[in-house]
């Protein structure tokens, strides 16, 4: 009786997850319309057919409840099941899912077509944040146009989503408790499926922290030679707008003057991939190139007939870079409006790893094809990245002649690797700290841009570069808080990608601990075959099985852990706190003299 039952619940699930992915395909094309060709016609057509796809699941979901599934044996159907029973934010009325939805889609709007005033030329008003606003921080060592750009930024793109971004949160919790949530932070947080997870990121910053606190000093010390005490203190925050970023959350652009040891040849891959003609299009054929090398699968042919990798002329498209899965098996694209440059070739790479995710679990059912949590996805790009970004590989590719590596071209290296790594986890962890506190109500929006501030300020160590107020929302000036797209993904994922790589790179026999020709620093796992056949039996599993299972199939590990970034930047370590020891250097930071609270 039992197993007819089960029977038939298999029956029933697997035709439902076949319709639920028809209901993905359509979505996830009617919202590439719309962020491919930002127009009013597109966002109605794409808030109308999730409109009607809500009804669609809604059905679904009635029907699915009454499945006494919980008894059944076989877990991959109670995983399917427990999946389907979850509605989301189709459980809002019609017209509250509707205002979400152009509330969200309206901050979306916002952040991709701002513009502001040049500093240098006030009558030319059509900066974009790509390439222009971008290429200014990349490349200025001006402090006042820095700070005008930041301000013009902070204010068309984070102050401007004020409004929406307040009725989304209160829309968004509504549907939270719709589907048995206190907020939307216990929603995100299912996602991992610990009972901690919280706990887990703070233990993890506990264990980053020191190296972060060496790195920051050290820092610090650099950019005030080159600005002046007036302009960086001894003491205080860092000024956010110096670190060659718009939001700090990677500081590789000041590299060239902050190094180690600047008499050591420079690796600048931006200048050796320009002076190659490399094109955006040469970009991903190379990550193509190494991701085949592994024995991984190849871009099909729709991904490059149906992908856009550069900035079109004749209309808005939200630029973030993003990459889709359109859920037929076919169908993956990147849109990305990709410029020549060191930074972007690790963004191709990041978005490469996200299609690569899909082609491996593509033959899962519908309700698997994620990744095994969302850390998960945005670390297998990155962890590839870490093998390109090697000196070795740069070399081998012919984009860098560096040095023989000696004591110090490898403290210059991890210096490289660690203001793009160690400098991002406070970054990261400050903005769903932040959305957590907004979520649960402990941060009301009168307090908005106080709370974020003070985060900032206590776990980033930086300040803002001129005094802001409650007519301020810096946050929303960050693409992921105007667009809906949760943070703490990314904390994990630059956490664990260090696991990945140090599994990898064993197996690649490229690392052997204590064997110093074999150091992590210089692993490269290019052409194995056997490590890419492990990282694809990871990736086959989607999100079939509990994260730790995925995790322990490629690292042996079942949790995330600090330990594969600790032991990468060990030698940094090192060297920082004897170098910040000699320069007598401040650790930490106190309070900023800015007002923002
Ligand atoms: C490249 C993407 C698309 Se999933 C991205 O948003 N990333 C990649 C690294 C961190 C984060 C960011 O840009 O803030
Ligand atoms: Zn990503």
């Amino acid at each position: 009786e039992l197993e007819a039952l089960e029977h038939e619940g298999r029956e029933y699930i697997l035709q439902l997850d076949k319709a639920s992915g028809l209901r993905k395909t359509r979505g996830n094309l009617a919202e590439w319309n719309y962020t491919a060709n930002i127009t009013k016609e597109n966002e109605e057509k794409w808030i109308q057919l999730r409109l009607e796809i809500s009804k669609q699941d809604k059905l679904a979901w009635e029907e699915t409840k009454m499945y006494k599934w919980q008894g059944f044996q076989d877990n991959s159907l109670k995983r399917m099941f427990k999946k389907y029973s979850e509605l989301g934010v189709a459980a809002l009325p019609d017209d509250k899912y509707k205002q979400l939805m152009r509330s969200v889609s309206g901050m979306e709007a916002n952040y991709a077509t701002s513009k502001i005033c040049s500093f240098k030329d006030n009558a030319k008003c059509d900066l974009a944040l790509e390439p222009d606003i971008t290429e200014i921080f990349a490349k200025s060592v001006d402090p006042e146009e820095l700070k005008h750009t930041w301000v013009e930024w902070h204010k068309a793109a984070g102050a401007k989503a004020r409004n929406n971004f307040t009725q989304y949160v209160q829309l968004y919790n509504e549907a939270a408790k719709l589907n048995d949530y206190k907020d939307v932070a216990d929603w995100w947080q299912a996602d991992y499926e610990v009972p901690n997870f919280e706990e887990q990121l703070a233990k993890l910053w506990d264990n980053v922290k020191p190296l972060y606190q060496q790195l920051h000093a050290y820092v610090r010390k650099r950019l005030r030679d080159k600005y002046g005490d007036h302009v960086v203190s001894a003491k205080g925050p860092i000024p956010a707008h110096l670190l060659g970023n718009m939001w700090a959350q990677t500081w590789n652009n000041i590299e060239s003057f902050t190094r180690p040891y600047p008499d050591k040849k420079e690796i600048d891959i931006t200048q050796a991939m320009k002076d190659q003609k490399y094109t955006p299009l040469k970009m991903f054929q190379m990550s193509d190139e190494f991701f085949r090398s592994l024995n991984l699968t190849a871009m099909p042919e729709k991904f490059w007939n149906n992908s856009i990798i550069e900035k079109p002329t004749d209309r808005e498209i939200v630029c973030h870079a993003s990459a889709w899965d359109f859920y037929d098996g076919e169908d993956f694209r990147i849109k990305m409006c990709t410029t020549v440059t060191g930074e972007h070739l690790r963004t191709v790479h990041h978005e490469m790893g996200h299609v690569q995710y899909y082609l491996q679990y593509k033959e899962q059912p519908f309700a698997f094809r994620e990744g095994a949590n969302p850390g998960f996805h945005e670390a297998v790009g990155d962890t590839i990245a870490l093998s390109v970004s090697s000196p070795k590989h740069l070399r081998s590719i012919g984009l860098v002649n560096g040095d023989a590596d000696d004591e110090q071209t490898e403290i210059n290296q991890l210096y490289k690797m660690g203001i793009d790594k160690i400098v991002f986890l406070p970054f990261a962890y400050t903005l769903d700290l932040f959305r957590y506190g907004v979520f649960r109500g402990t941060t009301p929006p009168e307090d908005y841009n106080c709370h974020f501030w003070r985060l900032r300020e206590a776990l980033q160590g930086v300040e803002p570069p001129v005094n802001r107020t409650e007519e301020d929302f810096d946050a929303a000036a960050k693409y992921h808080v105007s667009a809906n797209v949760e943070y703490a993904r990314y904390y994990v994922s630059f956490i664990i990608q260090f696991q990945f790589h140090r599994a990898l790179c064993n197996i690649a026999g490229e690392y052997v601990p204590e064997d110093v020709t074999r150091k992590l620093v210089d692993c490269d796992i290019y052409r194995s075959v056997a490590a890419g056949n492990a990282l694809a039996n990871m990736l086959k599993m989607g999100s079939s099985k509990p994260w730790p299972d995925a995790m322990e199939a490629l690292t042996g590990q079942r949790a995330m852990r600090a330990d594969g970034l600790l032991e990468y930047f060990r030698p940094l370590h090192d060297w920082l706190l004897a170098e910040n020891q000699r320069t007598g250097e401040h650790i930490g930071w106190e309070p900023s003299k800015i007002q923002y609270c």
